[in-house]
């Protein structure tokens, strides 16, 4: 039986452990400076749903609104190194307000800031995991942003949206709440005449097609709906609900109430790990598979073999996202290279015995790892 509206409103209703993500935009005066009484009130709904049991993890937006009034800026600046230097001052004076906002209603936060690049390594990814777990088995409210002021240019995420389905992902959530200034997803931008808000997705997969959506309007927000649409799949195929309204709305969207737009999940849990390595990273460059390896990868469970590459593309470090593509140059897979780009052409072609004796023990590795390998 397929899943209905009230199916995953009462699922989200019922989430134990809950991923919510309030955007910039929820969080700024029409100016684009921190909006307190905003933060208050989100504050004060996440409190009564922390009092009844659920463990919540915050995913904020508002370093780069809280930063660049007070170091005398006018508007959100546009370029990154202005930008980083803003988040830095911002999201201390974010943090303050949260802690004090929380406070009031005798709930701890933790801050935790974290880059695309870092969480993709298995061993960052694994602390990440258990940092968040443990803050929320000690009853705090982990705080999460994007460490802005460190994410390097070609591989930060630049929105909250992804990072929090991620971030669902890695806690194992029951739901995926995203707040913003509209009320829902709209059948195309909202100012467009005729545009009505759909209240449930029952395949986000199928509906992307459907709706017209447009980036960021509000002059403080970045990734627009088309992030958000982004953020709903991959909740989805990590088998999380999710709901999308107005920070306004977030009571009631709590309490499984008819507001906004709820997406249902399609797909049952897959591993967290692989999940970041499909979306949260752009590849550095490729490894194009021969025939045979091709066919291997495609299978679902092999390791891509120095012995069945042919050619290598761009230049990477051992860790990096890299596109695995067929000889016709088709995209088969993502996986982290388990080499740096200049360590491979050395190999290619060679089975396991010849890397071995030629190279020597540590060039004896798949050249991706079958565990850090996700098929697209
Ligand atoms: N189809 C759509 N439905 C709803 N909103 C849309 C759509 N297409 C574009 N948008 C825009 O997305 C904006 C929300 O994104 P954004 O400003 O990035 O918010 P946030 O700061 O919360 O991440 C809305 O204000 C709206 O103008
Ligand atoms: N990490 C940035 C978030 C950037 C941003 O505007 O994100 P969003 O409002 O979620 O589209 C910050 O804290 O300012």
């Amino acid at each position: 039986m397929s899943v209905t509206e009230s199916d995953v409103r009462r699922a989200i209703a019922g989430a134990r452990t809950m991923v919510v993500k309030v955007g910039s935009s929820s969080l700024t005066q029409p100016s684009g400076h921190l909006d307190v009484k905003k933060l208050n009130s989100l504050v004060a709904a996440l409190s009564a749903a922390s009092a009844q049991g659920a463990r919540v993890v915050l995913v904020s937006s508002g370093a780069i609104a809280a930063g660049f009034g007070p170091l005398g800026f006018e508007s959100r600046p546009s370029d990154v190194a202005t930008q980083q230097a803003v988040a830095a001052v911002g999201q201390g004076l974010l943090m303050a307000q949260y802690e004090a906002a929380f406070g009031r209603f005798g709930v701890r936060v933790g801050q935790i800031l974290i880059t695309a690049e870092d969480t993709i390594r298995a061993v960052q990814y694994r602390n990440v995991q258990r940092t968040l777990n443990r803050l929320l088995e000690l009853g705090v409210v982990p705080i999460v942003n994007e460490n802005d002021s460190l994410a390097s240019n070609e591989i930060r995420f630049g929105d909250n949206d992804r990072l929090s389905a991620l971030v669902a992902n890695l806690v194992r959530a029951d739901a995926l709440v995203l707040l913003t200034d509209v009320d829902g997803l709209y059948t195309a931008p909202p100012s467009t005449p005729g545009a009505r808000r759909i209240g449930f997705v029952p395949n986000v997969i199928d509906t992307i097609g459907d709706v017209q959506v447009a980036g960021s309007s509000s002059g403080v927000g970045t990734g627009g709906m088309v992030t958000k649409l982004d953020a709903a799949r991959v909740a989805a195929v990590s088998g999380i609900p999710a709901v999308l309204t107005s920070a306004t709305n977030t009571g009631p969207a709590l309490m499984g109430d008819p507001v906004g737009t709820v997406f249902a999940p399609v797909k049952h849990r897959g591993s967290s790990r692989r999940l970041w390595i499909g979306f949260a990273s752009d590849p550095r460059g490729a490894l194009v598979a021969d025939a045979g390896a091709a066919k291997a990868v495609r299978g679902g469970r092999a390791s891509l073999l120095a012995a069945g590459v042919v050619e290598v593309h761009g230049e990477f470090s051992a860790g990096d996202p890299v596109w695995i593509d067929d000889e016709a140059g088709a995209h088969l897979a993502r996986g982290l290279a388990g080499f740096d780009s200049e360590e491979i052409p050395q190999m290619l072609g060679r089975n396991t015995a010849q890397l071995r004796r030629f190279l020597g023990d540590e060039f004896a590795h798949p050249v991706v790892h079958r565990d850090n390998l996700v098929l697209v």
